[in-house]
């Protein structure tokens, strides 16, 4: 997959199917357009996403989101900061120069709600009567429900900031994860509690509460079950990075300098500021027991 950020001119393209949107996150809803662009490959049409936006925390950091894309067949992701440009371009025009001029689309899809030009006046009919008019074809795809609610980013971001992991798999279609290399911290956990690897997430990723989660760790020739500490660490001082830390079951290797992915399967306690090492330690004791409870129960 090509990936081209937007500084001013779009990229000349031959023949494309386009779908359009913030894509803060593919969400399953967003998969249902990627796969109608992706249809459009027979025709010879290359498959682009055309994300449009400028988000500071995001649900998939650029990297996942490039990575999923491709993974999912996409040709071409065009990632376009909204700058004053393209807030400024009416939509009539926003369609002639880029989705006709451009990108040459044959195939265009959007969400129902999908709205783009200037003061957001560009809706998926106006594409529709101008896709009559300049011959690329229009789909309109309602929006993916999650029972009575519709799936929207801002319903992911809402059950992240709450810690329910469960809703994300639903609404993502994949676990939230943190993935980095395994990073030195001060080798206290294996001296007086429980060893952990150690990640620091991006700072471009929104972060669920902190506090304590059942996670799956991916190395590169291993999987492990375990649990995970979101937070700063209060009881042992604190720290001023965010860190990632797992325990891993049944685990003895050393895993410095690794390359690790860790899913989030669900949240057990909000991160505490205990009274003693010792009281810390009796609770990572319990929150082990209900980590392997889980995995049995899930076999
Ligand atoms: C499952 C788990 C839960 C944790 N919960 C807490 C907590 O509630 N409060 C806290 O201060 N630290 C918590 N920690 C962090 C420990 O204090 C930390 O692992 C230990 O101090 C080792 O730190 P080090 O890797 O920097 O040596 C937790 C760690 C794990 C693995
Ligand atoms: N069961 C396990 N879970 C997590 N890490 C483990 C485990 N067994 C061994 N290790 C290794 O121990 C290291 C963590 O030890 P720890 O005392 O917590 O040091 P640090 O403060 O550097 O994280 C990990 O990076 C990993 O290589």
């Amino acid at each position: 997959m090509e990936y081209i950020r937007i500084e001013n001119d779009f990229p000349r393209i031959t023949h494309s199917a386009v779908t359009l949107g913030k894509f803060d996150g593919i969400h399953r809803g967003h998969r249902k357009l990627v796969e109608k662009i992706i249809g459009q490959k027979e025709e010879g049409a290359q498959a682009v996403v055309l994300a449009l936006g400028n988000a500071s925390r995001t649900i998939l950091t650029k990297e996942e989101r490039c990575r999923l894309l491709e993974k999912l067949g996409v040709d071409i992701l065009l990632e376009c900061p909204l700058n004053d440009r393209i807030r400024h371009m009416k939509a009539e025009n926003f369609i002639k120069e880029i989705l006709v001029g451009d990108l040459q689309a044959s195939y265009v899809a959007v969400g129902e709600d999908f709205r783009f030009g200037f003061e957001r006046k560009g809706t998926p009919q106006m594409l529709k009567e101008y896709g009559r008019k300049y011959g690329f074809d229009v789909e309109i795809l309602p929006k993916e429900m999650d029972g009575r609610r519709k799936i929207s980013s801002t319903f992911i971001r809402e059950e992240l900031s709450r810690g329910n992991m469960e809703k994300f798999h639903a609404l993502m279609g994949m676990d939230f994860s943190v993935e980095g290399e395994v990073e030195h911290g001060r080798g206290m956990g294996h001296k007086y509690l429980l060893p952990t690897t150690n990640l620091i997430p991006s700072g471009e990723k929104l972060m669920p509460p902190n506090g304590v989660y059942i996670t799956v760790s991916y190395f590169k020739e291993r999987t492990y079950q375990g649990i995970t500490n979101i937070g700063y660490k209060p009881t042992v001082g604190g720290e001023k990075f965010l860190g990632v830390e797992t325990y891993l079951f049944d685990c003895h290797e050393d895993l410095y300098g690794q390359y690790c992915r860790v899913d989030f399967k669900k949240f057990l306690r909000p991160e505490q500021k205990f009274t003693s090492l010792e009281a810390l330690k009796k609770q990572l004791e319990k929150d082990a027991v209900k980590g392997q409870e889980y995995f049995r129960k899930e076999k």
